[in-house]
C-alpha cells in the first residue's frame, strides 16, 4: 500500500470526483458510509454517539455518518463548533440533510461544553487532513474537553490537530482517540511513534479512491500490509536441494552473550538456510552443539571473543554482530571481512555499534548490506534528530549516501532502501520489545539472503515474517509471557 501526503490526497480526490466522475457530496456519503459499515461491526444500537463536527469537509462526514447512525437507530447528539463563518460546501449540504431528522446543537463558548458520559461514543470529525496550522481558541477547547471524556473516542480520517504528513509541535492541541477510521491510505503521521497516543489504534477503510491515480503518484513510503508481504515469498521448488538454499555464515557471541549466537543462528534455519556455518568464540563450542545440532560450528582460537576471520569462500550470505562486543581483535575481524566479503551481508547490533566508533569502516561497506539497528544505535551511527520525521529524513539520506539498505526497528520498522524509499512494517507488536528478538531478525534476514532474495526483498519480506511470527506468539503466549525463542518457533511461510 502507498502513503500519500496531505497534497496528494487532495489531488486524488480531486482526481476520482473528476473522472469517476461522481459528486463530492456522494463521494463523502460513500467515505461515511464506509466509516458507518465499520462503525456497526464493532458497538450495537445499545451506545449513544455524541459527534463533534468542524465546518469543512471532516466535518461533512461527521454529519452524514450523524444521519447515518440515526437512521440505524442509534442515539445521537450532534455538535456543530462555531469557530468560524467559513463552511464548505459539502458540510452545508450535509447540514441541510439533517435537518428534520436531527437536532443539531451548536457551541460557541468554551464555558458551554456538554457533558460527555463514560457510556457514550465520541466521533472526532473537527478537522480532518486539511488541518493548516495549529488549533487554538475555541476549537482547542473542544479537543481538551473531548478529551478529558472517559468514553471512547474515534476519529473520523484522523485526529483533529494531527498533521498528516509532518511533525506537530509538542505543546499543539491534538484529539487523543482510541480509534481512527482513516479513508483509503494510511498516512505517515500513523507510523512514528511520537503519535501513538494521537492515533490509537487506525483502520483504513475502501472509499472507492482511483487505484490508478494512486499506482501512478510518486511517493517515496509504503505500508508493507499483507498483500504486499506475501508477495515477496519465495516457492521451494519441488526439486530443491540444500545447496539450492545457500550456506550462510553468521558471526555472533561471546562469552556471556552466547545465547544471542543461538538466537540469530535458530532463526536463520528456521527461515529455510539450506546450511548454516556459525563461528563462535571457543566458549560456544558445546553450548551451540548442544543447543543447535543442524548448525555447523567454525571454531575461534579465542576462549571469550571473537579473534580472527574463518575463510569466507563457501559462504552464500552473512550475519555478524549479534552479541559479538567490541574488542579490538572483534572490530578488526569486521575490517577484515568489509575488505574480503563479496557476498551479500547484514551487520547488527555490535557490529554496528562498531560502525559507529569507527566511521572508516563505514565507506567500506559493500553496497546493499542491510544494517539493523534500534533507535539507540542509529543515533549512534548518523547523530542527533529533533523528531522522528526528521529521523526517517536522515535514515534516507544515510541509507542513498552509504548505498546501504536500514532497517530502523521499532514499531512499524521502516526499511529504508538505497534509493530512499520508505516500506512501513505492518506485523509486530509490543511483546517482541524482549530481549533477543533483535537477533532472531538478523537469523532470518541472513537465511533470506542465502537463499539470493535481493537485500531490498530480503529486509521488507525478513521484517515483515518477524513480526507475523511475533504475533502468532502473542497470540499462544501473551505479549507479557512471550520471548524472543517464541518468535522463532513461530517462524514459517
Ligand atoms: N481524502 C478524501 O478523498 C476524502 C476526504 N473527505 C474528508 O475531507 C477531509 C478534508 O477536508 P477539508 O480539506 O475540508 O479539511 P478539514 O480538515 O475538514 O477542514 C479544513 C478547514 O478547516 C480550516 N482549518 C485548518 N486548520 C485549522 C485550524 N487549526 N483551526 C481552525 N481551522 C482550521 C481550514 O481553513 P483554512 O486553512 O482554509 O483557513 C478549512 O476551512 C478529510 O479529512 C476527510 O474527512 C471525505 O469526505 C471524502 C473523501
Ligand atoms: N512495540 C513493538 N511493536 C512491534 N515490534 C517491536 C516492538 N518493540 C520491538 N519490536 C521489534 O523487536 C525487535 C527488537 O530488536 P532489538 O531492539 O534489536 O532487540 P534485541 O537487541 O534485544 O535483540 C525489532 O525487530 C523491533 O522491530
Ligand atoms: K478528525
Amino acid at each position: 500500500m502507498k502513503i500519500l501526503n496531505a497534497g496528494q490526497i487532495r489531488a486524488l480526490d480531486a482526481y476520482t470526483i473528476k473522472n469517476e466522475p461522481i459528486s463530492s457530496a456522494d463521494l463523502m456519503e460513500r467515505a461515511s458510509q464506509a466509516f458507518v459499515n465499520w462503525f456497526i461491526n464493532c458497538f450495537d444500537v445499545s451506545k449513544s454517539v455524541s459527534i463533534f463536527c468542524g465546518k469543512g469537509n471532516n466535518g461533512g462526514d461527521g454529519l452524514a455518518i450523524a444521519r447515518l447512525l440515526h437512521a440505524k437507530g442509534f442515539q445521537v447528539r450532534v455538535f456543530v463548533i462555531e469557530y468560524t463563518d467559513k463552511e464548505s460546501d459539502d458540510f452545508k449540504q450535509n447540514l441541510e440533510r439533517l435537518a428534520g431528522n436531527l437536532q443539531v446543537q451548536s457551541i460557541y463558548e468554551s464555558h458551554a461544553m456538554p457533558e460527555l458520559h463514560s457510556d457514550q461514543i465520541i466521533i472526532d470529525a473537527l478537522l480532518g487532513s486539511g488541518l493548516s496550522r495549529p488549533v487554538a481558541g475555541l476549537l482547542g477547547d473542544v479537543i481538551e474537553h473531548v478529551n478529558g471524556a472517559t468514553g471512547i473516542i474515534i476519529s473520523i480520517d484522523i485526529a483533529s490537530g494531527l498533521y498528516v504528513d509532518k511533525p506537530n509541535e509538542k505543546s499543539d492541541t491534538i484529539v487523543k482517540p482510541d480509534h481512527t477510521v482513516t479513508f483509503q491510505l494510511p498516512k505517515l503521521a500513523f507510523m512514528m511513534p511520537q503519535n501513538a497516543e494521537f492515533t490509537g489504534d487506525w483502520h483504513v477503510v475502501d472509499i472507492g479512491l482511483d487505484k490508478r491515480f494512486i499506482e501512478e503518484t510518486l511517493s517515496p513510503y509504503y505500508y508493507t500490509d499483507k498483500p504486499a508481504g506475501e508477495a515477496l515469498t519465495k516457492k521451494r521448488g519441488k526439486f530443491s536441494h540444500k545447496g539450492t538454499f545457500g550456506h550462510a555464515l553468521i558471526l555472533a557471541g561471546r562469552y556471556g552473550k552466547m545465547g544471542a549466537a543461538v538466537l540469530s543462528s535458530r532463526a536463520c534455519l528456521r527461515s529455510g538456510a539450506g546450511l548454516l556455518t556459525v563461528h563462535v568464540p571457543e566458549c560456544g563450542y558445546e553450548i551451540l552443539q548442544i543447543s543447535l545440532p543442524e548448525a555447523m560450528l567454525s571454531i575461534d582460537p579465542n576462549q571469550r571473543n571473537i579473534t580472527e576471520l574463518p575463510e569466507l569462500s563457501s559462504y552464500s550470505a552473512i550475519g555478524i554482530g549479534p552479541g559479538i562486543g567490541q574488542e579490538p581483535l572483534t572490530v578488526r575481524v569486521l575490517d577484515e571481512l568489509l575488505e574480503q566479503i563479496s557476498t551479500p551481508l547484514i551487520v547488527d547490533a555490535d557490529g554496528l555499534n562498531i560502525l559507529s566508533k569507527h566511521p572508516d569502516l563505514i565507506d567500506k561497506l559493500p553496497e546493499k548490506t542491510i544494517l539493523s539497528p534500534h533507535p539507540k544505535e542509529f543515533q549512534r551511527l548518523a547523530g542527533d534528530s529533533a523528531n522522528e520525521f526528521e529521523r526517517l529524513e536522515l535514515a534516507r539520506n544515510f541509507a542513498k549516501k552509504h548505498n546501504v539498505v536500514i532497517i530502523l526497528k521499532g514499531a512499524y520498522t521502516a526499511v529504508i532502501l538505497t534509493n530512499g524509499d520508505v516500506h512501513f512494517n505492518s506485523t509486530g507488536n509490543a511483546g517482541m520489545a524482549t530481549g533477543g528478538s533483535g537477533d532472531v531478525l538478523t537469523g532470518i534476514l541472513t537465511a533470506l539472503l542465502a537463499q539470493k532474495y535481493t537485500p531490498e526483498d530480503a529486509a521488507i519480506f525478513g521484517v515483515y515474517q518477524h513480526g507475523l511470527a511475533g504475533d502468532r506468539a502473542a497470540e499462544r503466549k501473551t505479549k507479557t509471557a512471550m520471548i524472543a525463542s517464541d518468535i522463532i518457533e513461530n517462524l514459517g511461510w
